[in-house]
């Protein structure tokens, strides 16, 4: 008994965010078995069964409408949890399947429920195929109202969902590079800092300048300026591991984070970055752009706050530019 008991709640447990489509699958034919199943067995019963008490045969009719209400609900709640297209093709499926098994047994019991008497005053026949087959038509109009009903509360609701993925993206997302922006590198970078004073790894912060942007806006126009901005995007992308993070902090400043580096790796990062933009080929953009970047870095001690990391990796990339300004 326990054992059926908890696959019956394992069955009827709502989805979890993390279940497999295998899982997710499986579940759903077991329940459309069992609905099946449960039909098909009242309808055999109640049509081999013949009642003369006629509260009877009104209790029967109640409570195998009110199951198929409720392992219907049940069916709908689990769907209604997949990816649209996938809940829509599952729920026309499963309904009509339900509504197949349903109408013979809508044919059987309809004259146990209904009077005579009404069906002659009423229909205008006595005839109980005739009144099954409208009463078919009752419930499949019944169930595509609320079919439609349901479809259309999933579409609003994908859009409300749709709406909100891309706030959600755009509170963290730089619009003009795609890059995550100075709030979420705020976030990940303080949340990687207390994980490595907890005993991690070494954070590591690079700050990234573009030199005499001004200049390229003002000699080569605001427009040039953006596709330089999402060209360094594009080097920073592709030079970090999947494990870094790579942000745009406002206007021509960018920053990395590495973890589980230490300065020798952070120096060589910043002097990778460095050559790499030196290396692309601008002149895609404008013939004679001249694009270059100073790097700061600086290793996170122990306990270190992300302010204080800023600073020391900031004060180093000015450092830097100003040695390449001597230079030049
Ligand atoms: N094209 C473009 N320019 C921007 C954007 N945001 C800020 N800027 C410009 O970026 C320039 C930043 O220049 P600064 O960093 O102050 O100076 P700089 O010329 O880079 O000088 P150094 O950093 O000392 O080499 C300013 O001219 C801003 O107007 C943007 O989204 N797009």
């Amino acid at each position: 008994m326990q054992v059926v008991l908890q696959a019956f709640q394992r069955l009827f447990a709502m989805p979890k965010a993390d279940d497999t489509w295998a899982r997710r699958a499986a579940r759903t034919v077991l329940e459309v078995t069992l609905v099946l199943l449960g039909f098909t067995s009242l309808s055999f019963l109640v049509s081999h069964l013949d009642f003369e008490d006629v509260t009877a045969r009104t209790v029967v009719a109640i409570v195998v409408g009110s199951a198929y209400a409720a392992l219907y609900t049940a069916v709908v709640l689990r769907h209604s949890r997949m990816p649209q297209a996938w809940s829509s093709v599952a729920l026309l499926v499963l309904e009509l399947a339900m509504l197949a098994i349903l109408l013979p047994f809508l044919v059987g019991l309809s004259h146990l429920v209904v009077p005579k008497r009404f069906l002659d005053l009423f229909v205008g026949t006595t005839n109980e195929t005739a009144w099954g087959i409208l009463v078919f038509l009752a419930v499949v109009l019944f169930a595509s109202r609320g079919w439609g009903r349901y479809v259309g509360r999933s579409a609003r609701i994908a859009a409300a969902n749709e709406t909100s993925r891309v706030y959600e993206r755009l509170a963290h997302e730089d619009v003009l590079t795609g890059l995550p922006n100075r709030r979420r590198f705020e976030q990940d970078a303080t949340a990687w800092l207390s994980e490595s004073a907890a005993g991690g790894g070494g954070v590591s912060l690079l700050m990234i300048d573009v030199n005499r942007f001004k200049f390229i806006n003002d000699t080569y126009t605001h427009n040039i300026g953006d596709e330089v901005l999402k060209g360094i995007a594009e080097v920073l992308r592709s030079n970090v591991r999947k494990t870094d993070l790579a942000a745009r902090l406002a206007g021509d400043e960018f920053v990395v984070v590495l973890r589980d580096a230490d300065e020798g790796f952070a120096r060589q990062m910043a002097q990778r970055l460095m050559d790499a933009v030196s290396r692309r080929d601008w002149s895609t953009i404008a013939a004679g752009l001249p694009v270059s970047i100073s790097v700061g870095y600086a290793t996170a001690a122990k306990g270190e706050a992300l302010v204080d990391l800023m600073l020391r990796s900031d004060q180093q990339m000015y450092a830097i530019k100003q040695a390449g300004r001597t230079a030049s």
